[in-house]
């Protein structure tokens, strides 16, 4: 029997609307797996999110924990926890109150103490019980929403763009807490995200979802390495795409550079006819390097101690190559670049 939870087929439509919002989805989670929900604005990935929860009838399709549908099982009666953007804490309660909130009332005064200051500990927040929630920072509030959304001991929690109303440092370093804390409770997840980074960060897998429904499901490092299409290496970041020119026949020096350095690399199929797929990075300024490839350089922009460098190559089209901090030229600049295959990944056309 499949453990865990099973999305089979599963069809989520609005009154009026024109297609369908999730669109004959399959999907499944096993027991404390981490699987991000990830995709464009208008997806569909918060209908299926809310579908697994009991918060949209389904169509069609079925939505099952451990082989038994909870398709009529009503939203508080499913054993799934439940966090939104805005945590929507009770602002008439403290942080102990709206950590307890999901413990059974009958469980003893000091075991419900012990649990709230272990998941305070847990998020980062100890000794945090008495502090009124109006008093919190914009990431404190979701740590707190999230210990009490772990409170019960969800068998499946499902977050819905959990750290999207933060600021783009906090989300970063709440992402890998995250990641932390679904780890060290061994949570089952299904996260909703519309960023890239925070889905590789956060999840063992990957569901990429376009129009209603899943492109790709893989692990971070391998949805990265080899994207199933050019739809979903284009939302993964990946810039320019380049065709594989067949044997024999004769490519511009950027084109062959590519080649060659994936094919000895090993890092992308290439079959005849392929294509591949650059990210930034794909090429690297080497001012003293031999290849005769060269871009012409447009913008500059410092980036996280390094420099990008936006250059036209031939053949490829406009793309970001990286250089040293603080390496500089004019644009209109021509120079010259040496190929990185591990920004490169092979497309099956
Ligand atoms: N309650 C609703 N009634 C009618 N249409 C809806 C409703 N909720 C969502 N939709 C539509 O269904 C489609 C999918 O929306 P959904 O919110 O699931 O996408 P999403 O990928 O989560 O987007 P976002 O990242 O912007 O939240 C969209 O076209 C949206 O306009």
């Amino acid at each position: 029997m499949s453990d865990g939870l099973q999305v089979a087929d599963v069809v989520v439509r609005y009154p009026g609307a024109a297609s369908a919002a999730v669109d004959g989805v399959d999907l499944t989670v096993p027991t404390g797996e981490v699987v991000a929900l990830l995709g464009p604005s208008g997806c569909g990935k918060s209908s299926l999110l809310r579908a697994v929860a009991g918060l949209e009838p389904l169509a069609a399709g079925d939505v099952a924990w451990d082989g038994v549908s909870v398709a009529d099982v009503p939203v508080h009666r499913r054993g799934f926890g439940l966090l939104f953007q805005d945590g929507q804490l009770f602002a008439h309660r403290d942080v102990a109150g709206n950590v307890a909130y999901g413990l059974p009332e009958r469980r003893a005064r000091t075991a419900r103490e012990a649990r709230v200051a272990e998941l305070l500990d847990l998020v980062g927040l100890p000794g945090t019980q008495r502090r009124d929630v109006a008093t919190l920072s914009g990431g404190e509030r979701q740590r707190v929403a999230l210990a009490r959304a772990l409170a019960p001991r969800p068998r499946l929690l499902l977050l819905d763009e959990p750290l999207s109303a933060l600021d783009r440092a906090l989300r970063e370093r709440l992402a890998l807490d995250l990641r932390d804390v679904l780890t060290a409770t061994g949570t089952t997840a299904l996260f909703v995200t519309h960023d890239q980074d925070e889905a590789f960060a956060v999840a063992d897998r990957v569901a990429v979802m376009d129009a209603g429904r899943l492109l790709q499901v893989a692990a971070p490092g391998a949805l990265w390495a080899r994207p199933a299409s050019r739809r979903v290496a284009e939302f993964l970041g990946y810039e320019a795409f380049v065709d594989v020119p067949a044997p024999g026949v004769p490519a511009v020096p950027a084109v062959r550079a590519l080649v060659d350095a994936t094919r000895a690399a090993g890092v992308a199929l290439l079959p005849p006819g392929g294509v591949l797929a650059l990210a930034a990075g794909a090429f690297v300024v080497a001012p003293d390097g031999a290849p005769p490839v060269t871009g012409t350089v447009q913008v500059l922009r410092s980036r996280r101690g390094r420099t990008e460098v936006v250059v036209d190559v031939d053949g490829v089209g406009r793309v970001s190559a990286f250089a040293p901090a603080g390496w500089t030229c004019a644009p209109g600049t021509d120079v010259r670049l040496r190929v990185d295959a591990a920004a490169v990944a092979g497309l099956p056309d």
